[in-house]
Protein backbone atom coordinates (compact mmCIF):
# COMPACT_ATOMS: atom_id res chain seq x y z
CA UNK A 1 0.00 0.00 0.00
CA UNK A 2 1.16 3.56 -1.02
CA UNK A 3 2.36 5.61 2.12
CA UNK A 4 -0.16 8.17 1.52
CA UNK A 5 -2.60 6.19 1.64
CA UNK A 6 -1.73 4.77 4.96
CA UNK A 7 -1.17 8.01 5.86
CA UNK A 8 -5.03 8.87 5.20
CA UNK A 9 -5.79 5.70 6.45
CA UNK A 10 -4.48 6.75 9.92
CA UNK A 11 -6.24 9.98 9.82
CA UNK A 12 -9.31 8.41 8.98
CA UNK A 13 -9.03 6.40 11.94
CA UNK A 14 -8.13 8.82 13.90
CA UNK A 15 -11.14 11.35 13.24
CA UNK A 16 -13.34 8.24 13.36
CA UNK A 17 -12.02 7.68 16.96
CA UNK A 18 -12.93 11.13 18.14
CA UNK A 19 -15.99 12.57 18.87
CA UNK A 20 -17.25 15.35 17.05
CA UNK A 21 -18.92 17.71 19.80
CA UNK A 22 -17.67 19.14 23.15
CA UNK A 23 -18.11 16.94 26.17
CA UNK A 24 -21.13 17.85 27.65
CA UNK A 25 -22.74 16.59 30.98
CA UNK A 26 -25.61 15.19 30.38
CA UNK A 27 -26.82 14.08 34.44
CA UNK A 28 -26.32 14.90 38.10
CA UNK A 29 -26.88 13.31 40.93
CA UNK A 30 -26.34 13.47 44.77
CA UNK A 31 -26.46 11.87 47.96
CA UNK A 32 -25.66 12.17 51.32
CA UNK A 33 -25.44 10.27 54.92
CA UNK A 34 -28.18 10.56 56.97
CA UNK A 35 -27.02 12.29 60.29
CA UNK A 36 -27.27 16.19 60.17
CA UNK A 37 -25.39 18.20 62.51
CA UNK A 38 -26.39 21.70 63.26
CA UNK A 39 -23.85 24.17 62.91
CA UNK A 40 -25.04 26.14 65.79
CA UNK A 41 -24.92 23.20 68.14
CA UNK A 42 -21.45 21.78 66.69
CA UNK A 43 -19.40 22.75 69.49
CA UNK A 44 -21.52 21.10 72.16
CA UNK A 45 -21.21 17.57 69.93
CA UNK A 46 -17.61 18.05 69.17
CA UNK A 47 -16.21 18.59 72.25
CA UNK A 48 -18.94 16.29 74.24
CA UNK A 49 -18.08 13.22 72.32
CA UNK A 50 -14.15 13.82 72.26
CA UNK A 51 -14.36 14.03 75.77
CA UNK A 52 -13.39 17.48 75.87
CA UNK A 53 -15.36 20.05 77.74
CA UNK A 54 -13.11 20.49 80.02
CA UNK A 55 -11.12 23.08 77.93
CA UNK A 56 -14.02 26.12 77.91
CA UNK A 57 -11.90 28.88 76.71
CA UNK A 58 -10.99 26.71 73.57
CA UNK A 59 -14.75 25.40 72.84
CA UNK A 60 -15.44 29.06 73.14
CA UNK A 61 -12.90 30.05 70.34
CA UNK A 62 -14.00 26.50 68.33
CA UNK A 63 -17.82 27.74 68.73
CA UNK A 64 -16.87 31.03 67.67
CA UNK A 65 -15.20 29.69 64.29
CA UNK A 66 -18.19 27.83 63.86
CA UNK A 67 -20.23 30.40 63.30
CA UNK A 68 -18.34 32.76 61.15
CA UNK A 69 -18.23 29.54 58.74
CA UNK A 70 -21.79 30.64 57.47
CA UNK A 71 -22.51 26.69 57.63
CA UNK A 72 -26.27 25.66 58.89
CA UNK A 73 -25.58 21.78 58.94
CA UNK A 74 -23.27 19.12 57.67
CA UNK A 75 -24.45 15.56 57.22
CA UNK A 76 -22.18 12.82 58.48
CA UNK A 77 -22.00 9.52 58.45
CA UNK A 78 -20.98 9.23 61.73
CA UNK A 79 -23.34 10.32 64.82
CA UNK A 80 -22.53 10.39 68.58
CA UNK A 81 -23.46 6.66 69.56
CA UNK A 82 -21.05 5.89 66.70
CA UNK A 83 -18.36 7.87 67.72
CA UNK A 84 -18.39 6.34 71.52
CA UNK A 85 -17.07 3.04 69.85
CA UNK A 86 -14.08 4.55 68.78
CA UNK A 87 -12.22 6.46 71.56
CA UNK A 88 -8.96 6.68 69.39
CA UNK A 89 -10.72 8.56 66.35
CA UNK A 90 -12.30 11.03 68.89
CA UNK A 91 -8.88 11.94 70.70
CA UNK A 92 -6.49 13.63 68.99
CA UNK A 93 -2.93 11.91 67.95
CA UNK A 94 -4.00 8.25 68.89
CA UNK A 95 -3.35 5.51 66.31
CA UNK A 96 -6.26 5.56 64.46
CA UNK A 97 -5.88 4.74 60.87
CA UNK A 98 -7.25 1.01 60.79
CA UNK A 99 -10.03 2.07 62.08
CA UNK A 100 -10.85 4.76 59.73
CA UNK A 101 -9.86 2.77 57.08
CA UNK A 102 -12.30 0.09 58.03
CA UNK A 103 -15.15 2.51 57.63
CA UNK A 104 -14.06 4.08 55.05
CA UNK A 105 -12.88 1.82 52.07
CA UNK A 106 -16.80 0.08 52.27
CA UNK A 107 -18.40 3.11 52.87
CA UNK A 108 -17.39 5.61 49.97
CA UNK A 109 -18.12 3.82 47.02
CA UNK A 110 -21.74 2.60 48.85
CA UNK A 111 -22.20 6.48 48.80
CA UNK A 112 -20.77 6.91 45.51
CA UNK A 113 -23.64 4.16 44.59
CA UNK A 114 -26.57 6.51 45.74
CA UNK A 115 -25.15 9.66 43.61
CA UNK A 116 -24.24 7.18 40.84
CA UNK A 117 -27.99 5.63 41.02
CA UNK A 118 -29.37 9.26 40.70
CA UNK A 119 -27.22 10.17 37.85
CA UNK A 120 -28.47 7.65 35.54
CA UNK A 121 -32.04 7.39 36.32
CA UNK A 122 -32.25 11.46 35.29
CA UNK A 123 -29.32 9.93 32.48
CA UNK A 124 -32.44 7.53 31.73
CA UNK A 125 -30.09 4.88 29.11
CA UNK A 126 -29.01 2.15 30.54
CA UNK A 127 -25.82 1.41 32.74
CA UNK A 128 -24.27 -0.99 29.92
CA UNK A 129 -23.84 2.09 27.76
CA UNK A 130 -21.04 3.54 30.22
CA UNK A 131 -17.76 2.99 29.28
CA UNK A 132 -15.78 4.93 31.30
CA UNK A 133 -15.88 5.74 35.25
CA UNK A 134 -13.74 8.49 37.01
CA UNK A 135 -14.03 7.41 41.23
CA UNK A 136 -12.87 10.52 43.04
CA UNK A 137 -12.44 10.53 47.25
CA UNK A 138 -9.67 11.46 49.30
CA UNK A 139 -10.08 8.74 52.08
CA UNK A 140 -10.50 4.83 52.55
CA UNK A 141 -7.14 4.31 49.97
CA UNK A 142 -7.10 0.55 49.05
CA UNK A 143 -5.87 -2.04 46.53
CA UNK A 144 -8.67 -3.20 44.89
CA UNK A 145 -9.39 1.03 44.56
CA UNK A 146 -12.83 2.70 45.24
CA UNK A 147 -13.40 2.69 41.36
CA UNK A 148 -13.54 -1.33 41.37
CA UNK A 149 -15.88 -1.24 43.99
CA UNK A 150 -18.09 1.14 42.83
CA UNK A 151 -18.23 -0.62 39.66
CA UNK A 152 -18.95 -4.10 40.90
CA UNK A 153 -22.02 -2.03 43.38
CA UNK A 154 -23.54 -0.49 40.29
CA UNK A 155 -22.68 -4.04 37.97
CA UNK A 156 -21.77 -2.14 35.44
CA UNK A 157 -19.67 -3.87 32.73
CA UNK A 158 -16.64 -5.67 33.71
CA UNK A 159 -14.20 -4.39 30.60
CA UNK A 160 -14.99 -0.46 31.59
CA UNK A 161 -12.09 1.75 32.06
CA UNK A 162 -11.40 2.73 35.05
CA UNK A 163 -9.58 5.78 36.56
CA UNK A 164 -9.22 6.10 40.45
CA UNK A 165 -8.47 9.70 41.66
CA UNK A 166 -7.31 8.99 45.33
CA UNK A 167 -5.84 11.92 47.78
CA UNK A 168 -5.84 14.77 45.75
CA UNK A 169 -8.08 17.27 48.06
CA UNK A 170 -10.61 20.01 47.21
CA UNK A 171 -9.52 20.44 43.71
CA UNK A 172 -10.26 17.35 42.37
CA UNK A 173 -14.09 18.27 41.66
CA UNK A 174 -12.53 20.20 38.67
CA UNK A 175 -10.13 17.53 38.28
CA UNK A 176 -12.46 15.22 37.12
CA UNK A 177 -14.00 17.46 35.08
CA UNK A 178 -10.83 17.93 33.12
CA UNK A 179 -10.35 14.20 32.89
CA UNK A 180 -14.30 13.42 31.70
CA UNK A 181 -13.51 15.89 28.48
CA UNK A 182 -10.58 14.53 27.29
CA UNK A 183 -11.99 10.91 27.85
CA UNK A 184 -15.76 12.25 26.71
CA UNK A 185 -13.93 14.19 23.38
CA UNK A 186 -11.15 11.50 22.85
CA UNK A 187 -13.26 8.79 22.70
CA UNK A 188 -16.18 8.59 20.01
CA UNK A 189 -19.67 7.19 22.02
CA UNK A 190 -17.66 7.29 25.90
CA UNK A 191 -19.90 7.96 28.08
CA UNK A 192 -17.84 8.42 31.34
CA UNK A 193 -19.52 8.12 34.98
CA UNK A 194 -18.25 10.52 37.17
CA UNK A 195 -18.33 10.16 40.90
CA UNK A 196 -16.78 12.22 43.74
CA UNK A 197 -17.62 10.52 47.59
CA UNK A 198 -15.84 12.16 50.43
CA UNK A 199 -16.43 10.85 54.18
CA UNK A 200 -14.79 13.51 56.94
CA UNK A 201 -14.44 10.52 59.48
CA UNK A 202 -10.70 10.05 57.74
CA UNK A 203 -10.00 13.34 59.41
CA UNK A 204 -11.90 14.26 62.50
CA UNK A 205 -9.95 14.28 65.95
CA UNK A 206 -10.20 15.79 68.77
CA UNK A 207 -9.64 19.53 69.31
CA UNK A 208 -6.28 20.71 70.29
CA UNK A 209 -4.56 24.28 71.34
CA UNK A 210 -1.54 24.33 69.77
CA UNK A 211 -3.11 23.19 66.61
CA UNK A 212 -6.39 25.54 65.27
CA UNK A 213 -6.50 24.62 62.29
CA UNK A 214 -7.16 21.12 63.14
CA UNK A 215 -10.48 22.74 64.72
CA UNK A 216 -11.04 24.79 61.74
CA UNK A 217 -10.75 21.65 59.04
CA UNK A 218 -13.41 20.20 61.82
CA UNK A 219 -15.57 23.18 61.17
CA UNK A 220 -15.93 23.01 57.54
CA UNK A 221 -15.49 19.81 56.37
CA UNK A 222 -18.72 17.33 55.60
CA UNK A 223 -19.91 13.72 53.78
CA UNK A 224 -21.54 13.88 50.52
CA UNK A 225 -21.52 12.46 47.01
CA UNK A 226 -22.27 13.53 43.32
CA UNK A 227 -22.08 11.76 40.54
CA UNK A 228 -22.61 13.42 36.90
CA UNK A 229 -22.91 11.24 33.26
CA UNK A 230 -20.23 13.00 30.37
CA UNK A 231 -20.30 12.34 27.04
CA UNK A 232 -20.29 14.31 23.69
CA UNK A 233 -22.60 14.29 21.06
CA UNK A 234 -25.33 13.95 22.73
CA UNK A 235 -28.39 11.42 21.16
CA UNK A 236 -31.75 13.99 20.27
CA UNK A 237 -34.68 13.49 21.90
CA UNK A 238 -32.95 11.02 24.41
CA UNK A 239 -30.46 12.92 26.18
CA UNK A 240 -30.50 15.91 27.67
CA UNK A 241 -27.61 18.34 27.62
CA UNK A 242 -26.81 19.99 30.91
CA UNK A 243 -23.72 22.46 30.80
CA UNK A 244 -20.75 22.06 28.12
CA UNK A 245 -17.17 21.30 29.01
CA UNK A 246 -15.47 24.19 27.27
CA UNK A 247 -11.85 24.80 28.44
CA UNK A 248 -9.88 22.91 31.33
CA UNK A 249 -6.60 24.06 33.00
CA UNK A 250 -4.60 23.23 35.85
CA UNK A 251 -2.18 25.71 37.91
CA UNK A 252 0.19 25.52 40.66
CA UNK A 253 0.54 28.50 42.54
CA UNK A 254 3.69 29.78 43.39
CA UNK A 255 5.47 29.81 46.84
CA UNK A 256 2.10 28.20 48.16
CA UNK A 257 3.26 24.89 48.81
CA UNK A 258 2.72 25.18 52.66
CA UNK A 259 -0.42 26.56 52.62
CA UNK A 260 -2.83 23.92 52.79
CA UNK A 261 -1.70 20.74 53.34
CA UNK A 262 -3.00 17.19 54.63
CA UNK A 263 -1.41 14.13 55.63
CA UNK A 264 -2.41 10.79 56.27
CA UNK A 265 -0.83 9.65 59.14
CA UNK A 266 -1.41 7.10 61.99
CA UNK A 267 -3.74 9.38 63.73
CA UNK A 268 -5.66 9.40 60.18
CA UNK A 269 -5.67 12.67 58.05
CA UNK A 270 -4.60 15.69 59.26
CA UNK A 271 -5.30 19.29 58.82
CA UNK A 272 -2.30 22.07 58.22
CA UNK A 273 -4.31 24.65 57.12
CA UNK A 274 -2.76 28.41 57.40
CA UNK A 275 -4.43 31.76 57.34
CA UNK A 276 -2.87 32.67 53.90
CA UNK A 277 -4.95 30.53 51.41
CA UNK A 278 -8.17 33.13 50.54
CA UNK A 279 -4.75 36.14 49.87
CA UNK A 280 -3.18 33.36 47.68
CA UNK A 281 -6.51 32.53 46.00
CA UNK A 282 -7.72 35.58 45.70
CA UNK A 283 -4.23 37.18 44.33
CA UNK A 284 -3.79 34.77 41.92
CA UNK A 285 -7.13 34.06 40.53
CA UNK A 286 -7.17 36.44 37.46
CA UNK A 287 -4.45 34.84 36.01
CA UNK A 288 -6.07 30.93 36.71
CA UNK A 289 -8.95 32.38 34.56
CA UNK A 290 -6.79 33.85 31.77
CA UNK A 291 -5.20 30.32 31.73
CA UNK A 292 -8.93 28.66 30.94
CA UNK A 293 -10.57 31.72 29.29
CA UNK A 294 -7.67 32.60 26.35
CA UNK A 295 -8.46 29.43 24.49
CA UNK A 296 -11.96 30.99 23.75
CA UNK A 297 -11.49 34.46 24.71
CA UNK A 298 -11.95 36.46 27.87
CA UNK A 299 -15.50 37.47 29.04
CA UNK A 300 -15.14 41.99 28.78
CA UNK A 301 -16.57 41.69 33.03
CA UNK A 302 -16.33 38.58 35.33
CA UNK A 303 -19.72 39.94 36.46
CA UNK A 304 -21.23 38.29 32.92
CA UNK A 305 -20.23 34.95 33.97
CA UNK A 306 -22.05 32.06 36.14
CA UNK A 307 -20.06 31.11 39.02
CA UNK A 308 -19.50 27.84 40.83
CA UNK A 309 -16.26 28.07 42.91
CA UNK A 310 -15.46 25.53 45.34
CA UNK A 311 -16.57 27.00 48.85
CA UNK A 312 -13.19 26.24 50.77
CA UNK A 313 -14.08 28.25 53.30
CA UNK A 314 -16.18 31.89 53.91
CA UNK A 315 -13.38 33.98 53.64
CA UNK A 316 -12.08 32.25 50.29
CA UNK A 317 -15.25 32.83 48.69
CA UNK A 318 -15.46 36.58 50.01
CA UNK A 319 -11.89 37.48 48.86
CA UNK A 320 -12.61 36.55 45.60
CA UNK A 321 -15.38 38.10 45.43
CA UNK A 322 -13.84 40.92 46.13
CA UNK A 323 -10.74 41.07 44.14
CA UNK A 324 -13.00 40.68 40.59
CA UNK A 325 -15.57 43.08 42.00
CA UNK A 326 -18.25 40.51 41.54
CA UNK A 327 -22.02 41.31 42.68
CA UNK A 328 -23.18 39.33 45.53
CA UNK A 329 -25.27 37.48 44.02
CA UNK A 330 -22.42 35.77 42.06
CA UNK A 331 -21.45 32.89 44.62
CA UNK A 332 -25.50 32.57 45.44
CA UNK A 333 -25.94 28.75 44.57
CA UNK A 334 -22.30 28.28 45.76
CA UNK A 335 -23.02 29.93 49.39
CA UNK A 336 -26.34 28.00 49.32
CA UNK A 337 -24.26 24.46 49.69
CA UNK A 338 -21.77 25.73 52.18
CA UNK A 339 -25.35 27.23 53.85
CA UNK A 340 -26.98 23.43 53.84
CA UNK A 341 -24.00 20.98 53.17
CA UNK A 342 -20.42 22.66 54.15
CA UNK A 343 -17.60 21.86 52.94
CA UNK A 344 -17.94 18.21 50.86
CA UNK A 345 -14.36 18.36 49.54
CA UNK A 346 -14.16 16.93 45.76
CA UNK A 347 -17.90 16.48 45.90
CA UNK A 348 -19.26 20.30 46.33
CA UNK A 349 -18.68 22.04 43.10
CA UNK A 350 -20.86 18.85 41.55
CA UNK A 351 -23.47 19.74 44.22
CA UNK A 352 -23.25 23.52 42.94
CA UNK A 353 -23.91 22.34 39.40
CA UNK A 354 -26.97 20.70 40.48
CA UNK A 355 -28.11 23.49 42.61
CA UNK A 356 -27.54 26.06 40.13
CA UNK A 357 -29.28 24.38 37.06
CA UNK A 358 -32.09 23.54 39.34
CA UNK A 359 -32.81 26.93 40.91
CA UNK A 360 -32.37 28.26 37.13
CA UNK A 361 -35.09 26.22 36.18
CA UNK A 362 -37.73 26.87 39.01
CA UNK A 363 -37.30 30.28 38.02
CA UNK A 364 -37.66 30.31 34.46
CA UNK A 365 -34.35 31.37 33.52
CA UNK A 366 -33.35 31.02 30.12
CA UNK A 367 -30.36 28.40 30.57
CA UNK A 368 -29.15 26.09 33.39
CA UNK A 369 -26.55 28.92 34.27
CA UNK A 370 -28.61 31.50 36.13
CA UNK A 371 -29.86 32.59 32.50
CA UNK A 372 -26.27 33.45 31.44
CA UNK A 373 -24.59 31.69 28.49
CA UNK A 374 -21.04 31.15 30.26
CA UNK A 375 -19.55 30.33 33.43
CA UNK A 376 -16.36 29.23 34.87
CA UNK A 377 -16.16 26.19 38.02
CA UNK A 378 -13.45 26.84 39.88
CA UNK A 379 -10.91 23.97 42.27
CA UNK A 380 -8.94 25.10 45.05
CA UNK A 381 -6.69 22.74 47.04
CA UNK A 382 -3.19 21.54 48.65
CA UNK A 383 -0.06 22.76 46.22
CA UNK A 384 -1.57 24.89 46.16
CA UNK A 385 -3.99 24.17 43.11
CA UNK A 386 -6.30 25.77 40.98
CA UNK A 387 -8.60 23.99 38.53
CA UNK A 388 -10.33 26.51 36.44
CA UNK A 389 -13.20 24.76 34.35
CA UNK A 390 -14.97 27.19 31.27
CA UNK A 391 -18.50 25.66 31.16
CA UNK A 392 -21.25 26.88 28.82
CA UNK A 393 -24.80 26.33 29.68
CA UNK A 394 -28.00 25.33 27.75
CA UNK A 395 -30.82 26.80 27.31
CA UNK A 396 -34.08 25.80 29.35
C1 LIG B 1 -9.31 19.90 51.66
C2 LIG B 1 -8.89 20.64 50.49
O1 LIG B 1 -8.23 20.08 49.65
C3 LIG B 1 -9.27 22.01 50.15
C4 LIG B 1 -9.94 22.86 51.16
O2 LIG B 1 -11.03 23.33 50.97
S1 LIG B 1 -9.05 23.08 52.56
C5 LIG B 1 -9.96 24.24 53.47
C6 LIG B 1 -9.64 25.62 53.02
N1 LIG B 1 -10.29 26.50 53.90
C7 LIG B 1 -9.63 27.25 54.81
O3 LIG B 1 -8.42 27.18 54.93
C8 LIG B 1 -10.46 28.14 55.69
C9 LIG B 1 -10.48 29.54 55.21
N2 LIG B 1 -10.87 30.39 56.31
C10 LIG B 1 -12.14 30.81 56.56
O4 LIG B 1 -13.05 30.55 55.79
C11 LIG B 1 -12.36 31.65 57.76
O5 LIG B 1 -11.10 32.05 58.25
C12 LIG B 1 -13.14 30.96 58.92
C13 LIG B 1 -14.58 30.72 58.46
C14 LIG B 1 -12.51 29.63 59.31
C15 LIG B 1 -13.16 31.88 60.16
O6 LIG B 1 -13.70 33.12 59.77
P1 LIG B 1 -12.87 34.50 60.00
O7 LIG B 1 -13.69 35.59 59.48
O8 LIG B 1 -11.52 34.34 59.43
O9 LIG B 1 -12.84 34.58 61.56
P2 LIG B 1 -11.72 35.22 62.48
O10 LIG B 1 -12.46 35.93 63.58
O11 LIG B 1 -10.71 35.99 61.72
O12 LIG B 1 -11.04 33.92 63.08
C16 LIG B 1 -11.63 33.18 64.12
C17 LIG B 1 -10.50 32.62 64.95
O13 LIG B 1 -9.90 31.56 64.19
C18 LIG B 1 -8.49 31.78 64.07
N3 LIG B 1 -8.08 31.26 62.79
C19 LIG B 1 -8.67 31.49 61.58
N4 LIG B 1 -8.01 30.79 60.62
C20 LIG B 1 -7.04 30.12 61.22
C21 LIG B 1 -6.03 29.21 60.77
N5 LIG B 1 -5.96 28.86 59.48
N6 LIG B 1 -5.16 28.69 61.67
C22 LIG B 1 -5.25 29.02 62.98
N7 LIG B 1 -6.19 29.87 63.48
C23 LIG B 1 -7.06 30.41 62.61
C24 LIG B 1 -8.34 33.30 64.20
O14 LIG B 1 -7.04 33.63 64.63
C25 LIG B 1 -9.38 33.64 65.23
O15 LIG B 1 -8.89 33.38 66.52
P3 LIG B 1 -9.34 34.33 67.77
O16 LIG B 1 -10.83 34.20 67.86
O17 LIG B 1 -8.61 33.76 68.93
O18 LIG B 1 -8.91 35.71 67.39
Amino acid sequence: MAATSMMENVENIRKAQRADGMATIMAIGTSHPPHAIEQNNFADFYFRVTNSEDKVDLKNKFDRICRKTMIKKRYFYHNEEFLKKYPNICSFSAPSLNDRQDICVPEVPKLGKQAALKALEEWGRDKSLITHVIMCTSCGVDMPGADFQLVKLLGLNLNINRYMVYMQGCYAGGTVLRYAKDLAENNRGARVLVVCAELTIIGIRGPNETHIDNGIGNSLFGDGAAALIVGSDPIKGVEKPIFEIVSVKQRIIPDSEGVIQLHLREEGLTFHLTKDSPDLIANNIEQCLTDAFEPVGLPSDWNSLFWIPHPGGRAILDEVEAKLNLHPEKFRATRHVLWEYGNMISACVLYILDEMRKRSLAEGLATTGEGLEWGVLLGFGPGMTVETIVLHSVPI
